[in-house]
């Protein structure tokens, strides 16, 4: 006879409470087990005791594990700019690792449609998601950051030239993925560059908890920054804050920062705006050269890592109040 109650009691203690209560019909336990949180290796783990204590329990033959996340709250921070090339992919992958750095679970999506570059900057191009269920799985990249680009979807060298509804399907496909699966609560999207219908309808859909602006000193950009800011007010995405990248000119012979375009700029404008000032990003040889090398600077704990740190620290005090 099988004791369904100390079984129950038993697939308890081994899951931490994540097996739902077991039923037996006809020799063959079913159950469900909620790997919510766990990463692909824990869950497996986690799945193989669960099944393999159900079979050693006296009168079974077969158990069969159902594993299930609940979608709880994956969070989502969108990466913002008025106008292309002011480096919010590098910005978006390097606050995604400075962020892991930091203790969080996070994740990172290429939204960038038309010019994903985020599979180069994290080291993870040619590589192709699984999907179970019709939801893909995250690859991992650089640092062991899990992450989806459209650039993992398309074979190399491809352009992409889509309409409005398939963009918004396929942007959909990368933030419904098995993030939560993955371990990610914290989820970094690099938008699209500009302030069209796609980024707007995308704010709306998917409910950003907040939103970083990035720009660069120029007035120009400046200007541009304003009109994203207005992007996300539109759509209610809070403000949690501008970056100013390539904000001055770090010597790579002696690392002294000149400021062409002066300094404080970006910071006077977040005033203006309204939102808080992250901090800024020297222009750095050594950035670029570790972006295309897929080593993001962040990574690293030098000079050329502190910005990000700096940035992700201030964001990271942002998120928690
Ligand atoms: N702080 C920096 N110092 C040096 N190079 C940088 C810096 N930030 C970005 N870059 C370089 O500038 C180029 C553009 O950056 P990136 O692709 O991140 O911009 P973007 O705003 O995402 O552009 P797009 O909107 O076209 O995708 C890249 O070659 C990148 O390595």
């Amino acid at each position: 006879m099988t004791d369904l109650k100390a079984l129950a009691q038993q697939l308890a203690t081994i899951s931490g409470g994540r097996a739902s209560p077991p039923r037996l019909k006809e020799g063959v336990i079913t159950l469900a087990l909620d790997v919510s949180g766990l990463d692909p290796a824990a869950r497996d783990a986690m799945a193989a005791d669960v099944r393999s204590t159900a079979l050693a329990a006296p009168g079974v033959s077969d158990a069969r594990v159902a594993l299930t996340a609940e979608r709880r709250g994956v969070r989502i921070v969108a990466v913002g700019s008025g106008k292309g090339g002011v480096g919010k992919s590098t910005v978006s992958a390097n606050l995604a690792v400075a962020l892991k750095k930091l203790g969080h679970h996070v994740g990172l999506v290429d939204a960038d449609i038309h010019g994903p570059s985020q599979a180069r900057l994290m080291a993870s191009e040619g590589q192709r998601p699984a999907a179970r269920d019709s939801r893909m799985i995250p690859i991992i990249g650089a640092q062991g950051v899990p992450m989806l680009s459209m650039a993992h979807l398309v074979p190399d060298g491809q352009a992409i030239a889509w309409r409005g509804p398939m963009v918004g399907n396929a942007l959909g496909q990368l933030l419904d993925a098995r993030w939560a699966e993955a371990g990610v609560d914290l989820l970094i999207v690099d938008l699209p560059p500009g302030t069209g219908d796609i980024q707007l309808s995308m704010l709306q859909k998917h409910k950003p908890m907040g939103a970083v602006i990035v720009s660069t000193p120029q007035d120009l950009a400046l200007i541009d920054a304003t009109r994203a800011v207005s992007l996300f007010e539109q759509a209610h995405v809070p403000m949690l804050g501008l970056v100013e990248n390539m904000a001055g000119y770090a010597c790579p012979h002696c690392g002294e920062v000149s400021d062409p375009f002066g300094q404080g700029g970006a910071e006077a404008a977040a005033g203006r705006m309204g939102m808080p000032f992250l901090g800024r990003i020297p222009l750095a040889m050594a950035i670029r050269q570790a972006s295309d090398a897929g080593t993001p600077p962040a990574a690293g704990d030098d000079a050329v890592a502190e910005p990000f740190m700096a940035i992700a620290r201030a964001l990271s005090e942002r998120l928690a109040g």
